[in-house]
């Protein structure tokens, strides 16, 4: 059922947040607090609330429409009680890795969370060339531990489909299904890249067996009800430092297929890669072969462990499952470079190249590189393989 706005819905203002704030016993009620809307996503509005000791919380609240496009774009404020949802869902595994929850109101499509401003935005601390040396192996624990333990291996079958229900999604996922998936593979108006590279998206509206695995990828998004996933893990939903790693804004949450978040998290990766110097790529490929070996790692323990699928100590059944969710995350690594690169949002990583020419370039490299892992997905079986295709070295 949609949720556009009920008649007690009001969109904060920045007096109405640190009110709600203070009525909700976030704060002694003489704090002398300041508020600051700094939402920097697509689409919803973030509150960050100060008091006089620099303690601070983070109020986010969903609104009516998309905030990019407008009020034309109407979505739906359930996508507040997905996000929350999946932020507690997490938390019961993975718990070092996500905001404390303070507060949800499903009415006001509000969230009242932990103040991670001690933290860096992963993709902004990237681009300016900072590594943040723990990022790999957190985010494959993260996965390991949430992508195993919200699955049919971990879960009563009709348990898990409870959950399948109560994190049904389908406004989000059709944004995935439209801006990921689809549009980007089209002479579609949603599309936006600079002129010099019509050439190059031209190539990949006409490229029958690119879009026939797009097709099969698409496919997977749609009908793989395997396990929740966090449905959005760009560098953009990640605050880091060198020690902490926190994992935000899963408003795309549903269950979709294992390998979906790695392969975004291993594009964004990609991305920034593309954006450096060749002397300063190596780091970020090493990321990936940690968030993968660390994923690999948690996944087959708790597989161990805590499955209570019946056929799980088959032999070859753990390797099936993670061979398939490379394979799926190679393939939608693909799709997630190319989406950003000739689709509606891009990536500050590849936007900000300078000059300009170096710009175009790299993005033509990003076109490149993502058209062979979604052709080639099949044939790249390790992280070393992938890392191959990234230098561009011959395939063995
Ligand atoms: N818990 C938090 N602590 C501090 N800042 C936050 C927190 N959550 C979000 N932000 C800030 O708000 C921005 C947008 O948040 P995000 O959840 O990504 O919104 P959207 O859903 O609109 O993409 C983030 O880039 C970050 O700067
Ligand atoms: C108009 S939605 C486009 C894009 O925005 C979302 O990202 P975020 O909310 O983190 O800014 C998501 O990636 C969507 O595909």
């Amino acid at each position: 059922m949609s949720n556009y706005r009920s008649s007690a819905y009001e969109p904060l203002t920045e007096s109405a947040a640190v009110a709600l704030a203070i009525r909700l016993g976030l704060f002694e009620e003489k704090s002398v607090l300041t508020c600051r809307e700094i939402g920097d996503g697509n689409l919803n509005l973030v509150f960050h609330i100060v008091n006089q000791n620099q303690k601070g919380i983070i109020i986010k609240q969903a609104l009516p429409y998309a905030k990019v496009i407008g009020e034309s774009w109407p979505l739906t404020l359930d996508r507040a009680r997905i996000e929350s949802s999946a932020l507690l869902k997490q938390a019961e595994v993975a718990s070092s890795y996500v905001p404390k929850i303070y507060y949800t109101d499903e009415t006001l499509a509000i969230t009242a969370m932990e103040d991670l401003s001690h933290l860096q935005i992963a993709r902004a601390g990237l681009i300016e060339g900072r590594d943040f040396p723990l990022l790999g192996r957190h985010i494959g624990e993260f996965l390991g531990k949430t992508l195993f333990y919200n699955s049919d291996f971990a879960l009563n079958p009709q348990v898990k489909k409870q959950f399948v229900k109560q994190f049904s999604n389908p406004e989000l996922c059709k944004i995935t299904e439209d801006f990921v998936f689809t549009d980007p593979f089209f002479d579609y108006e949603s599309n936006s890249f600079e002129e010099e590279l019509r050439q190059d998206a031209e190539n990949i509206w006409n490229d029958g067996q690119l879009k026939l695995e797009a097709a099969k990828l698409k496919h997977k998004f749609l009908t793989e009800a395997e396990t929740l996933i966090h449905g959005d893990l760009h560098t953009g939903s990640i605050f880091a430092s060198e020690t902490e790693t926190k994992v935000i804004d899963p408003e795309f949450a549903y269950y979709g297929p294992i390998g979906f978040d790695l392969g975004h998290f291993f594009a964004n990766l990609l991305m920034n890669a593309i954006s450096r110097d060749e002397e300063k790529q190596q780091v970020l490929l090493n990321h990936i072969e940690t968030a993968w070996t660390v994923f690999e790692k948690e996944f087959s323990e708790a597989w161990k462990n805590d499955s209570l699928e019946a056929y799980s100590k088959v032999d070859g059944y753990l390797s099936f499952i993670l061979e398939k969710a490379f394979e799926d995350a190679i393939g939608f690594a693909g799709i997630e470079i190319i989406r950003r690169t000739i689709g509606l949002a891009h990536v500050a990583d590849l936007d900000s190249i300078e000059p300009y020419e170096r710009k175009i370039e790299a993005k033509r490299r990003a076109l490149d590189l993502g058209s062979k892992l979604v052709k080639n997905r099949q044939a790249i079986k390790t992280t070393g393989e992938l890392a191959d295709y990234f230098k561009q070295v011959p395939v063995r």
